[in-house]
């Protein structure tokens, strides 16, 4: 696996995080481009790992795409229910995410905990689910406004990781995916700075080291989200703990998200 740094296993991580953006026809164009685009400006596969997001209903279409024309992108899904099967009306269960080959499914996204009222231990939940279907969960966690003016944000990001994480075994923990999104960063231009998202993402690999212990910090890979760009996305992942990005609006984008993807080559400004 490549490195982003000497002696780091860590592969970068880019995803595409779509929301409620895109039908699956309109998910075959951006597919196709983004591909081309990646092809046609030499991406490294080994440099990044690219991955989109798509709405559910966007999945089965991507799957075919991405299986057929063999390409090198992988997919996932946005949430996941926390249940198996059953009256759920609405919900999507993890055998169907993982009958689709989804790779990934973010879990508790600040628009799941804010719209959908999702706390911590549904997100415990949803996380363990995922991971038991053999699904990589991108499990999100960041602090508000408020609390990142009290000075608290490393605390209220630490006692979320807490919760989400709860009850895990190291070895789930070192399969899984932490995306720090400061909610005051997102979709609102206001990206935290190199540092700020640094301070966080090694708070986070202290304590995923003082829990499971060095090896399984090591592993984890986690991500900065909140208005990632190509101008600014080459400072952040230079950071020793930001190990790739969740990015929103601009993977709507083929040309940003291409260049988001391609960081290795863009200068930290
Ligand atoms: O929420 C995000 C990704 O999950 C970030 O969104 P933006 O990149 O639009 O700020």
């Amino acid at each position: 696996m490549a490195s982003k740094t000497p002696g780091q296993s860590r592969k970068p991580l880019m995803a595409g995080n779509w929301k409620m953006n895109l039908n699956h026809v309109e998910a075959v164009g951006l597919v196709q481009k983004l591909t081309w685009t990646l092809d046609d400006k030499r991406h490294d596969p080994e440099k990044s790992e690219v991955v989109v997001l798509p709405p559910f209903t966007d999945l089965r279409t991507v799957q075919t795409l991405v299986e057929g024309d063999r390409l090198t992108l992988g997919y996932g899904a946005q949430d996941v229910s926390a249940h198996d099967n059953g009256a759920y009306t609405g919900e999507i269960s993890v055998e169907m995410l993982a009958k689709l080959n989804c790779s990934y499914v973010a879990v508790g996204h600040s628009e799941r905990r804010q719209y959908h009222a999702e706390d911590d231990a549904l997100v415990n939940a949803k996380t363990a689910k995922a991971l038991s279907g053999g699904i990589t969960p991108i499990v999100c966690v960041g602090e508000g406004l408020d609390v990142r003016q009290a000075g608290q944000q490393v605390p209220y990001t630490l006692s979320q990781v807490d919760g989400a994480l709860a009850g895990l075994t190291a070895e789930q923990v070192a399969a899984l995916v932490i995306a720090y999104e400061p909610v005051w960063a997102i979709g609102t231009g206001e990206v935290a700075t190199p540092e700020d998202a640094q301070e966080v993402c090694s708070a986070i690999r202290s304590r995923l080291s003082e829990v499971h212990g060095a090896d399984v910090a090591d592993k984890v890979r986690i991500l900065y989200g909140g208005s990632v760009k190509s101008n600014n996305v080459a400072s952040i992942m230079a950071q020793p703990d930001v190990d790739g990005c969740l990015v929103g609006g601009a993977s709507l984008q083929v040309e940003e998200f291409a260049a988001i993807a391609r960081f290795y080559d863009l200068p930290a400004l």
